[in-house]
C-alpha cells in the first residue's frame, strides 16, 4: 500500500497493474474492484433498507467489467439490482465479458438503454456509474449522453467507479470538446488516488473519494511524482516558540505594494503577515503611503521608495500596479538577494518584461511565485485555457522556467518545486473565490519564509492553512456566500496555532 497521499497518473495505474497482473489470475483485480465498489455501495444505501433499488450502469470496457462485478455482489441479497449495459458483448475484453456472465446468471435485471425515460421515472436509492474510466479516449458520445444527463440531474448518491465517467483522470477536465461527465457524490478509484479527481472540474464530479488500493503487493508500486498536501508534508516546521526568542527571531515581511486605488491588497497581506507570525512587518506602498493602518497599528506603513532592500523577507506583488515605478521598485525587490514571494501585478510585471523573466529566474534566494490561472498564463505566452487544461503540467513548467515554487491557485491549488513532487492542496472551498484572499495568501507565503520555513514547506503550509480556515469559517456559517479576505486573517491565526499546538511534543520543541 503506498502513502495515502499519493497521486498516480493513469499511465503509471497501468504500470502497476500490469506488473500486479503478473502475479495473479487472470480478472482477480476487477473482482476485488467490484467486492471493493459493492461494499460501499452498501454504505451509502443503509438508510434505505434492505430492498433498497440500485441503477447500475456498465460500459464497454474493463470499468464496465468492474461495474458487473459490483453488481453480481449486490444482487446476492434482497436488493433490487438493475443493470444498463452499454456495451457490445462481443466486444468487451474478457475480463469483463467473464463478468457479465457473472452478473447475467445473478438475480440482477437487464434492461435495455432504449427504455430510458420509464427508468429515470423510478425512485433509485443509489446509481453506480461503471460507464467508462481511465479508458476514455474522446468526448462522452451521443448514444451515452443522454443517460450522464439522465443521471446528472437525480437526486439519489451516485457513485463513479475509477473516476466520474467523462472526467479525465490526469487533469481534472472534462474529456473531448463538448464532452458531459457524471457528477458522482462519491468516487471509489482503484490502486491509486489520481490527480483529476482533486484539483480543476474534479473536486465538484469526484464528490468524496475513497481509494481502494485492491491489495497490490508493495513491490508494483512505482515511485509517485505527485501528492495531495497533508500536515506531515510541513509538521517538522510547526514548532513552539521558545522562551527566550524576540520579534528579531520571527523574521521582518515588507510588502511590496498598494499603488494608489489599490492600498488594501497590501494591507491585506501584510496584516496576514503579521498574524501568521512574522516578528515585523512593513507595507511599502507605491504612491502615497498611509501614515497607519489604524485597525492594524503595529504594521509599518511607508512610501516602497525609501525602503531598505537589503535584508527582510519581501512580497511583490499586492495591488503593485504596472507603472514604470512600480516595475522598478519590483526591479530592486529582485537585485536584492532576499526571500522573495511574488504575486498578481508583480507576475503580470515580470510576464511583460524579459529582463525581469531574467533577473526572476537568477534570484538566489528561496522565490515562490502564486500565481492564478491568468496570471501563470501570461508568464507562459498562453491563454488561461490552456492553463487549466493540465495545471500539473504548468505548474511543474512555470517551476522549472523560475526555478522556484509556484502556488497555481483556484480549485485543487497545485504546488510545484524543480525536482520534487507536485502537491494538491486539500482544503479550501468556494468561499475563497473573493477579491483579496490572494493577498492573504501571498502575505502568509511571506511570514512563514521569514520564520525560516523553506521555500516548498512555507508554500505548502501557508496553502493547507489558508483553506483549512476558510473550511472552519464556512462550517461556522461564515460563508461560502460573503466570506471576506478581512475575516480569513484571523481564522488563519487560530489554524496556524491550533496545529503547532497539536504537534507540540509534552510543551517542548524538539
Ligand atoms: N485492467 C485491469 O486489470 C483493471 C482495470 N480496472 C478498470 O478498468 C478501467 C480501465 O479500463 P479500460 O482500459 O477498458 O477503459 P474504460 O473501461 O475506461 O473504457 C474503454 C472502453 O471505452 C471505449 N471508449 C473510449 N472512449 C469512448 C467514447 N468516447 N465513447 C464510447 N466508447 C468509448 C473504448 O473503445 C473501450 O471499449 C479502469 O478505469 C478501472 O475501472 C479495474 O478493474 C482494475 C483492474
Ligand atoms: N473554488 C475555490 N476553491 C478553493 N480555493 C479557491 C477557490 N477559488 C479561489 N480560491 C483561492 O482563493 C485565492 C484567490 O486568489 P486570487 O485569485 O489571487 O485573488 P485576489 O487577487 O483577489 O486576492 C487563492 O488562494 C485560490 O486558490
Ligand atoms: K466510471
Amino acid at each position: 500500500m503506498p502513502s495515502p497521499t499519493a497521486l498516480f497518473s493513469a499511465s503509471e495505474i497501468r504500470d502497476i497493474e500490469r506488473a500486479a497482473q503478473t502475479t495473479l489470475p487472470a480478472g482477480t483485480l476487477m473482482q476485488r474492484a467490484g467486492e471493493a465498489a459493492a461494499e460501499l455501495a452498501l454504505e451509502l444505501i443503509q438508510s434505505a433498507g434492505d430492498t433498497a433499488n440500485v441503477l447500475i450502469l456498465a460500459g464497454p470496457g474493463n470499468n464496465g467489467g468492474d461495474a458487473l462485478e459490483a453488481a453480481y455482489r449486490l444482487a446476492q441479497g434482497s436488493l433490487e439490482v438493475t443493470i444498463v449495459l452499454c456495451a457490445d458483448p462481443a466486444r468487451q475484453p474478457l475480463n469483463a465479458r467473464q463478468a457479465l456472465l457473472r452478473a447475467q446468471s445473478s438475480a440482477a435485471c437487464f434492461v435495455d438503454t432504449d427504455l430510458r425515460d420509464d427508468l429515470f421515472a423510478e425512485k433509485w436509492d443509489l446509481v453506480i456509474d461503471g460507464l467508462f474510466g481511465i479508458g476514455l479516449t474522446r468526448a462522452i458520445d451521443s448514444t451515452v449522453r443522454p443517460l450522464v444527463q439522465a443521471v446528472n440531474v437525480l437526486a439519489c448518491p451516485v457513485l463513479s467507479l475509477d473516476v466520474p465517467s467523462g472526467l479525465d483522470a490526469d487533469t481534472g477536465n472534462i474529456v473531448g470538446e463538448n464532452g458531459i461527465a457524471i457528477r458522482a457524490s462519491h468516487t471509489i478509484t482503484f490502486i491509486g488516488n489520481k490527480p483529476g479527481l482533486h484539483t480543476a472540474h474534479g473536486k465538484d464530479y469526484a464528490g468524496a473519494v475513497r481509494v481502494a488500493s485492491l491489495d497490490i503487493d508493495e513491490a508494483c508500486f512505482i515511485p509517485f511524482h505527485a501528492e495531495l498536501n497533508d500536515v506531515r508534508l510541513f509538521s517538522s516546521h510547526l514548532r513552539l516558540r521558545m522562551h527566550n526568542s524576540h520579534k528579531g527571531s520571527y523574521g521582518d515581511v515588507t510588502v511590496i505594494g498598494g499603488a494608489r486605488g489599490m492600498g488594501g491588497a497590501a494591507i491585506l497581506a501584510a496584516r496576514a503577515a503579521a498574524k501568521s507570525g512574522a516578528g515585523r512587518v512593513y507595507a511599502a506602498f507605491i504612491d502615497d503611503a498611509p501614515t497607519h493602518d489604524s485597525l492594524q497599528p503595529e504594521l509599518m506603513c511607508r512610501n516602497a521608495v525609501d525602503h531598505d532592500f537589503a535584508s527582510g523577507t519581501f512580497v511583490a506583488g499586492p495591488g503593485l500596479g504596472i507603472s514604470s515605478t512600480a516595475r522598478n521598485i519590483l526591479e530592486r525587490a529582485l537585485n536584492a538577494q532576499v526571500p522573495l514571494v511574488l504575486d498578481a501585478d508583480a507576475l503580470n510585471l515580470i510576464a511583460a518584461d524579459t529582463k525581469l523573466q531574467t533577473l526572476a529566474a537568477r534570484h538566489a534566494s528561496p522565490l515562490i511565485l502564486t500565481p492564478h490561472p491568468l496570471e501563470a498564463a501570461r508568464l507562459l505566452g498562453v491563454s488561461s485555457a490552456t492553463i487549466q487544461d493540465d495545471r500539473l503540467a504548468a505548474a511543474r513548467q512555470l517551476a522549472r522556467l523560475f526555478n522556484a515554487t509556484i502556488v497555481l491557485k483556484g480549485s485543487g491549488t497545485v504546488i510545484a518545486t524543480p525536482g520534487d513532487n507536485a502537491v494538491i492542496n486539500t482544503t479550501g472551498n468556494p468561499a475563497l473565490a473573493t477579491a483579496g484572499t490572494g493577498d492573504v495568501l501571498a502575505g502568509m507565503c511571506g511570514a512563514l519564509l521569514a520564520q525560516g520555513w523553506p521555500e516548498r514547506e512555507a508554500a505548502v503550509g501557508a496553502a493547507w492553512l489558508h483553506g483549512h480556515a476558510a473550511d472552519v469559517l464556512v462550517e461556522q456559517g461564515i460563508g461560502p456566500t460573503g466570506l471576506t479576505a478581512s475575516e480569513l486573517i484571523p481564522a488563519i491565526r487560530a489554524s496556524l496555532n491550533q496545529l503547532i499546538n497539536k504537534n507540540a511534543q509534552h510543551g517542548r520543541t524538539l
